[in-house]
């Protein structure tokens, strides 16, 4: 059996075609099943519905051989016990750091202040900020991060941004951007040794896939 993670919303919408290029189809629709194990049209292939952020956890433990995962998520895990063979380009996005319309961020970083930095990103925002040295204190969320600034729990946020609508409907504005965002195929390394007559054929055809 090769079980594959995914959580439910864009990274299970944008992975079906892959999925369907390697022949693949889920029998029942994560939105709608309150199902979290869902069978596919192959009886040796089966897949789980789980968190985004749990996503690498399921696959560094093999629980799951095989997972998608976005790189903002695989960097706050640390890829341990991670082979990560494909960016799949999909759930694209743009890791940012933003503030109010009415804040001067150049001035702060410039007077060396020490910035209160809300967000879910802890590893991205350390390094970040660590690069440019300016020293932050660091306040752990885990969603609505736009949030944070506008009720003075922060003066700064790290989040991702694709349109941007987010950021304009709360007025914010980004001011940096730390990093490209999509989503990675992972595979747990040893299930990759001990079951690569499935999962190889797999990989091959999700490249063959992303090439077209
Ligand atoms: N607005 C966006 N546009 C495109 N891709 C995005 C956007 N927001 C997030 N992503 C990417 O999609 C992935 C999954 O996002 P999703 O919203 O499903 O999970 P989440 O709510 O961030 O995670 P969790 O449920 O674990 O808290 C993210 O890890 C990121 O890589
Ligand atoms: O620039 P935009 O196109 O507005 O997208 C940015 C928003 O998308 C993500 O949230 P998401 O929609 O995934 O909501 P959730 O993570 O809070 O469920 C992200 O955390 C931003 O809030």
């Amino acid at each position: 059996m090769i079980t594959i993670a995914l959580s439910k919303g864009r990274i299970f919408e944008e992975t079906m075609p892959l999925l369907a290029a390697a022949g693949i189809t889920a029998l029942d629709d994560p939105e709608t099943s309150r199902k979290l194990i869902l069978d596919t049209n192959r009886s040796d292939v089966r897949l789980i519905i789980v968190r985004a952020s749990d996503v690498p956890t399921y696959v560094q433990y093999g629980a799951a051989d095989i997972g998608v995962a976005g790189k903002d998520v695989l960097n706050e895990h640390g890829g341990q016990g991670l082979y990560q063979p494909l960016d799949l380009n999909i759930a694209r996005c743009r890791m940012m750091v933003a503030v109010r319309d009415d804040f001067d961020y150049e001035s702060a970083v410039k007077q060396g202040a020490r910035l209160r930095v809300a967000t879910k990103y802890v590893n991205a925002a350390r390094e970040h900020f660590a690069a440019k040295g300016v020293h932050i204190d660091l306040i752990k969320l885990y969603g609505s991060m736009e949030l944070a600034p506008l009720v003075g729990l922060s003066d700064v946020i790290v989040d991702l941004v694709s349109s941007g609508g987010t950021l304009r409907a709360n007025h914010l504005k980004a001011v940096e951007h730390i990093s490209d965002v999509s989503s990675r195929l992972v595979v747990n390394q040893a299930a990759l040794k001990l079951k690569r007559d499935k999962i190889q054929p797999m990989l091959d055809a999700f490249a063959q896939a992303l090439i077209k």
